[in-house]
């Protein structure tokens, strides 16, 4: 365990203030990219624990992503010990206010067994709610698509706009045709909203959003739940929403001890309602709040950074702030055309090879990333990656959670654990095929709403003849599917770990057999629900330590005899691992991770945080990546162009084409001189000046690194084979 005063040596003075200031008050941490934000973040926690003695269960830590909270608690680890970084409440608004309201929900007579249920779960409920209206609305040309109600319903949310208030807000009053259909679609996504509202109470569910506002409920409800709380600390600020602000100030109820650390300029969520406002807001409502900044970078040369300033500067609009290195310019960043999208793959391909060979091997493929404004633009880039035999892998677990072998196997699982969850139910109950089609499905949920129970308590009574079967008669098709999940449930409440669940689920509907039969790739999903086991075999058991408000099942109750620890109150082994799938959005898989490194493709808003030493940024053609087409806030796509360049650490490449295919069209291309100045930002786009790492060069990238110098016998040997 390193010691106090060893970790504050590692700190340049504005870090070491930014670190000591006094808990009580309250603290903004300004800083660009690189400036040590997170090891600042990091070390103040360990401060406040170690100097000031505050309990680590009294401190809350909210990070962004899952990702951010296991690697702060990797580093705090080494600082306070394994034992008392458990202790801290860590992780996102959405992980912490879930876990309170499992705890607590009862309070706002919340049932504690509740299921999150993910975007593409909200997308489906809505596409079904969706239907009527637009069935109904035909003289207006309408174009709502299930995940445009979605956005504006989180929108609504974020802002704390209820259903019927956003009701009242419709009642547009439009003179013409066009006015016509704006305020019609208004008003279906008010109806939308408020069904959507109705079928998540229903389905005892809560989406992402839910967890924060229901958060919001309990902890005004009841602030005596987070009295403990002495600071809170939150990451990334500029991209809280106006709700998860107030839930911070909930949060630190207490004593208002709060420390965030933010950057203006990588605001990039605004999308999602992000506030970078959110800043000044804290500053009035806590006049007392003291601002550090942090200036130095310690991540890229000064020529990368020369051409990320660049960037940011043209937003006129920003809060002037510096930021300076301390390292030399090393290889001027790099401006590429392509002819078409084909070359630049190719292009990328080549320099990949090209820069593992000038640097002798010491650039592996793990130090190279390409980053895309959105995740289709990847198509090309992959293809020219396999043709030439560099191996890649997407950035974000996301994708993996969102397969469909592993949303079957997770919602048969949310099944046994919630039967009132009815996307779940309906995703399943015909998976492997039991001849039940889709108006069987259809008939079947709006019967069971019709008799106010949920669809698994509608085929359950069908089965046991307490309810009378349909017609068609359904009870022998769906016999089967209610066998596996009161096997399953008995063998949950007996407090069965998730793994084994999964298991012999797969047993009971011999799902491998079913993917062989309709998928012609089974062999490679077959992997998926292997990594997905190996995910629930590597689940810490539930932490939760507060007094459970419900007792765990009696024995009677489960005719089984549960071990108290497995099963405390409300929180059993396969409900922890539902959480941790369901929020899980950017886990890496074990596959991944073991395997032998790989240019990362991520998009740059997954990329935030991260560092590479060479990064390629996909950029800039008029109405194409950079700016975005669809987005309206060009200040937003230059600081997500910014956040993308500040990542790189060595070398930096920025590439666009002449011309691109889009919808299968052939269109020219013109850079997006909105963003860029090029004329005004130091860049090469000679072919012949691409890097070919110089001494100078590379001992500069590699002392940013840290990372020994190159050989050269292996530089000439691998430059020779190229
Ligand atoms: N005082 C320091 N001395 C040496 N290196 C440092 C110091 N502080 C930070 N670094 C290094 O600088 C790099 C960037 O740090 P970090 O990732 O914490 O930056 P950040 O501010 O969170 O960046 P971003 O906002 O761009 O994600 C890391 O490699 C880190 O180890």
């Amino acid at each position: 365990m390193q010691g106090t005063a060893e970790y504050l040596r590692s700190l340049n003075p504005a870090q070491h203030q930014a670190v000591t200031h006094d808990p009580s008050v309250p603290l903004q941490i300004l800083a660009g990219p690189g400036s040590g934000k997170t090891r600042v973040l990091t070390c103040r926690v360990a401060h406040l624990v170690d100097h000031y003695s505050i309990s680590p269960e009294d401190i809350c830590a909210v990070t962004f992503t899952n990702k951010a909270a296991n690697e702060m608690r990797e580093r705090l680890k080494k600082l306070i010990g394994p034992e008392r970084t458990m202790s801290l409440v860590m992780g996102t608004f959405h992980a912490i206010c879930a876990k309170l309201l499992r705890i607590y929900g009862t309070r706002i007579y919340l049932n504690a067994n509740f299921s999150i249920c993910d975007a593409d779960e909200s997308k489906r409920i809505i596409k079904d709610l969706l239907k009527p209206h637009l069935a109904v609305v035909r003289d207006v040309p309408l174009t709502l698509k299930p995940a445009q109600v979605l956005s504006e319903i989180s929108h609504f949310k974020a802002k704390g706009i209820t259903p019927s208030q956003a009701k009242l807000a419709a009642v547009g009053t439009g003179h013409n045709f066009a006015l016509n259909a704006i305020s019609e679609n208004s008003r279906i996504i008010a109806e939308v909203y408020e069904e959507y509202a109705k079928e998540l109470k229903s389905t005892n569910s809560l989406d992402f959003d839910d967890l924060l506002i229901f958060g919001v409920q309990l902890l005004k409800t009841d602030p005596n739940i987070v009295k403990n709380t002495r600071h809170v600390l939150v990451d990334e600020f500029q991209d809280t929403n106006a709700i998860q602000f107030e839930l911070m100030e909930l949060l630190a109820s207490a004593n208002k001890c709060i420390s965030i650390v933010g950057d203006p300029d990588q605001s990039i969520y605004g999308w999602r309602s992000a506030d970078v406002e959110n800043l000044q807001k804290m500053k009035t409502r806590l006049p007392t709040t003291v601002q550090i900044f942090l200036e130095e970078n310690y991540r890229s040369t000064a020529g990368i950074l020369r051409v990320c300033l660049a960037i940011i500067s043209e937003d006129k609009k920003r809060i002037p702030k510096t930021l300076y290195t301390s390292h030399g310019n090393g290889p001027l960043p790099i401006l590429n055309k392509c002819e078409d999208e084909r070359a630049e793959g190719i292009f990328l391909a080549k320099e990949i090879r090209r820069l593992v060979a000038y640097s002798g091997g010491s650039f592996g493929y793990g130090d190279f990333v390409v980053l895309l404004r959105y995740n289709a633009l990847s198509r090309t880039i992959e293809t020219a990656f396999q043709r030439e035999g560099i191996p890649h892998r997407f950035l974000g677990g996301k994708k993996f959670f969102e397969r469909l072998e592993v949303k079957d196997l997770l919602a048969y699982l949310q099944v046994v654990d919630n039967p009132t969850f009815t996307p779940a139910f309906v995703r399943v109950v015909n998976i492997p095929k039991r001849g039940i089609g889709n108006k069987s499905i259809e008939e079947l949920v709006a019967q069971a709403k019709k008799n106010g129970i949920s669809p698994m308590a509608m085929v359950e009574g069908i089965v046991s003849d307490d309810i009378p079967d349909t017609k068609p008669p359904l009870r022998r098709k769906v016999a089967p599917f209610v066998k596996v999940i009161l096997e399953l449930r008995k063998q949950a409440k007996k407090g069965e770990y998730a793994d084994e669940l999964i298991r012999n689920l797969l047993e009971l509907i011999e799902y491998q057999e079913h993917l062989k039969s309709t998928q012609p790739d089974w062999e490679t999903r077959w992997e998926n629900v292997r990594e997905l086991i190996t995910f629930a075999s590597q689940m810490e058991p539930p932490s939760y330590t507060e007094d459970d408000e419900s007792p765990p099942a009696t024995d009677a109750e489960l005719n089984v005899g549960p071990p108290a620890e497995l099963n405390r109150g409300n929180i059993t082994p396969l409900r922890h691992f539902l959480e941790s799938s369901m929020l899980s959005t950017d886990t890496q898989t074990a596959e991944e991770e073991a395997n032998k490194p790989k240019v990362i493709i991520s998009t740059c808003h997954a990329a935030k945080g991260l560092e590479w030493p060479v990064v390629f940024v996909l950029l800039v053609f008029e109405g194409g990546a950079f700016p975005f087409a669809r987005s309206e806030d060009h200040d937003e796509e230059r600081r997500l162009l910014y956040v993308a360049c500040t990542r790189a650490q060595g070398l930096l490449y920025l590439t666009h084409c002449q011309t691109r295919c889009t919808e299968g069209k052939l269109s020219h291309v013109l850079p997006a001189i909105a963003l860029l100045n090029f004329h005004e930002i130091a860049f090469t786009s000679r072919k012949d000046l691409l890097p070919v790492l110089p001494e100078g060069d590379t001992s500069l990238i590699f002392k940013i690194l840290q990372r020994p110098m190159p050989d050269s016998q292996e530089v000439q040997r691998l430059v020779a084979e190229l």
